[in-house]
C-alpha cells in the first residue's frame, strides 16, 4: 500500500471505554485509513470524545486501539505523544503561559530528556501561530484570551508537535465563520500535502460532510452507522438519532447539507 493509499493509519476493534464500573462506549469498532478525514459524529452524550479520549489512552479501555498496524498498548507515553496529537474540547489551560510557551509545549514529545527548544521548534511554532491568525497575540497570558482565541491556542499546540495523526475534539469550538474555515483548510491541506490522518468529532454535519470521507455516526455508546457522509445523513437517521426534523439538500458536488426545519405542529 502507498503512504496515501487506503493503509489503515487507525483501527479500533471492540473497544468498550468509560468513567467508572460501567462503560459509556461499548463494541466501538471503527477505522481511519491514513491521509483521510474521519468524522465522528452523534447526539450530545453518545460517546463521540469519550473514544478519543480511548485512542489517546486518557480513560480506561478495553479492546484493540491500532496505530499504523502497532497495538497502542505497547507505545510507551512519549511514543504515542509523537504518533498523535489530541485536542481535547475544553482543556483546562494555565492562564499565565503565553501563547508562545504554551504552543511550545506541543514540541515537548520530540526532545530529548534535558534538551530546549532548538531555532526549528521556534520556527515551526511561529508558523503555526501565523496560519492560525495568533501571530499577534504571542506575548498575551491564555487568561486573558476570548474563547475562539484561546480554542485556536490550542490547536497550534496539537499541530506543532506534528503527528501522523490528528484527534480533535470539535475544533471549530468557538471559531467564527472565517476562523473556523481557515482551521478546517488547514487541516485538509495536512491531510493532502502530508498525509495526516483526521479525526474529528463535529457538531455541525453539513461542515462534516464537506470535509470528511466518511462518517461514524454514534449513539448512546455504540456505531449505528459508518460510511460516506452521503450515505450516513438522511432524514430518518438524523430523526431518529438526534430526534430532529430536518431536510438534507445536495450541493452540485454532491455534498449533503443538512437544514433545521420547524415543526409546523406547534411543538
Ligand atoms: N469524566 C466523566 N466522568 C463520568 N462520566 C462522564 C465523564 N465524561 C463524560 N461522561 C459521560 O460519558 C457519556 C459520553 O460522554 P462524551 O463526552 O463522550 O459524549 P459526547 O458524544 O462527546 O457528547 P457531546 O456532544 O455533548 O460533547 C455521557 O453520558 C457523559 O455524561
Amino acid at each position: 500500500m502507498t503512504a496515501t493509499g487506503t493503509a489503515s493509519a487507525l483501527s479500533l476493534h471492540d473497544v468498550s471505554a468509560g468513567y467508572g464500573a460501567e462503560p459509556v462506549v461499548a463494541h466501538v469498532s471503527l477505522e481511519a485509513r491514513r491521509s483521510r478525514w474521519l468524522a465522528i459524529v452523534g447526539p450530545n452524550g453518545a460517546g463521540k470524545s469519550t473514544v478519543l479520549k480511548a485512542v489517546a489512552n486518557l480513560v480506561p479501555s478495553q479492546g484493540t486501539v491500532m496505530l499504523d498496524g502497532t497495538d497502542t498498548a505497547t507505545l510507551p507515553r512519549k511514543e504515542l505523544a509523537r504518533r498523535v496529537g489530541y485536542a481535547p474540547q475544553n482543556p483546562a489551560l494555565p492562564e499565565r503561559l503565553t501563547v508562545t510557551d504554551y504552543v511550545l509545549l506541543g514540541r515537548a514529545p520530540h526532545l530529548g530528556a534535558l534538551a530546549r527548544e532548538s531555532a526549528a521548534d521556534v520556527s515551526i511554532v511561529e508558523d503555526a501561530l501565523a496560519r492560525l491568525d495568533l501571530h499577534e497575540l504571542a506575548g498575551r497570558r491564555l487568561g486573558t484570551l476570548s474563547g475562539g482565541e484561546a480554542q485556536r491556542a490550542v490547536l497550534a499546540r496539537v499541530l506543532v508537535q506534528r503527528t501522523p495523526l490528528l484527534l480533535l475534539d470539535e475544533p471549530t469550538t468557538g471559531l467564527d465563520i472565517g476562523h473556523a474555515q481557515t482551521l478546517l483548510e488547514r487541516l485538509d491541506q495536512l491531510r493532502r500535502e502530508d498525509g495526516t490522518t483526521v479525526v474529528t468529532t463535529l457538531h455541525d454535519l453539513t461542515v462534516a460532510a464537506q470535509y470528511a470521507d466518511e462518517l461514524v455516526l454514534l449513539d448512546r455508546g455504540g456505531v449505528v452507522a459508518t460510511g460516506p457522509p452521503s450515505q450516513v445523513l438522511t432524514t430518518e437517521r438524523l430523526r431518529t438519532h438526534y430526534a430532529a426534523d430536518v431536510d438534507v439538500l445536495t450541493t452540485a458536488a454532491g455534498s449533503p447539507v443538512v437544514v433545521p426545519v420547524r415543526p409546523t405542529d406547534g411543538r
